[in-house]
């Protein structure tokens, strides 16, 4: 990631989530990566959008990283929770005050009737909170994908790419390598 950030041109830390609809079908969206330790990777969103009654469902996903600038892939599949109420605070209060306003705003997914009814709830939020904190709603909050396998890909001479899994039987517990052919 640090190598990405120096040569990216923007979003070193977008990912690419997948996850599937009640029905079994796939669905796949952008989100930014905002937190990686060993528990498993965090982004942020609404409970509320399409991808979150998707996760509610089915709590499973899988994201891939390509780095184009690096020529790199990184693929991860996991199992999903909500991350605690305080972490989730402490990243919406961390957040510009127009994306918290935005936050609360956004029917993430929902119909909306013109530009003009997002702009209007827009200001009408801002007035409402002028002198005020801006509370996180609960419908938006982050989510951990606790991993049981990643795969890094890395570009090679001749298409000889080098492939590199991690897999564990489960969400926790210690990690077996393999070498894949490209
Ligand atoms: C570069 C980029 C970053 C994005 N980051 C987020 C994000 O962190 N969280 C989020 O909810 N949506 C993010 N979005 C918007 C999503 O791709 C998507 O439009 C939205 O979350 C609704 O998805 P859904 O209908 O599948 O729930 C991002 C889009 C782009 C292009």
């Amino acid at each position: 990631m640090a190598e990405a950030t120096a040569s990216e041109p923007r979003d070193p830390n977008a990912i690419q989530l997948a996850t599937v609809d009640r029905d079994g079908r796939p669905d796949v969206r952008t989100v930014l990566l905002k937190g990686k330790d060993p528990r498993g990777f965090t982004f942020y969103t609404n409970a509320e959008s399409a991808k979150g009654e998707e996760l509610a469902a089915h709590a499973e996903a899988a994201f891939v990283l390509y780095w184009k600038s690096l020529n790199r892939q990184i693929r991860v599949r996991g199992s999903v929770e909500s991350v605690s109420d305080a972490e989730s605070d402490a990243y919406f209060d961390s957040r510009h005050p127009r994306s918290r306003i935005g936050a609360i705003a956004s029917q993430q997914s929902r119909p909306l009737d013109s530009r003009a009814t997002l702009e209007d709830r827009v200001a009408a939020l801002e007035a409402d909170y002028r002198d005020r904190p801006i509370p996180r709603p609960a419908y938006w909050h982050g989510f951990r994908v606790k991993p049981y396998q990643i795969e890094f890909w890395a570009d090679r001479a001749n298409r000889l790419h080098d492939r590199i899994v991690f897999r564990r039987g489960g969400t926790e517990g210690p990690w077996a390598k393999q070498r894949l052919y490209p």
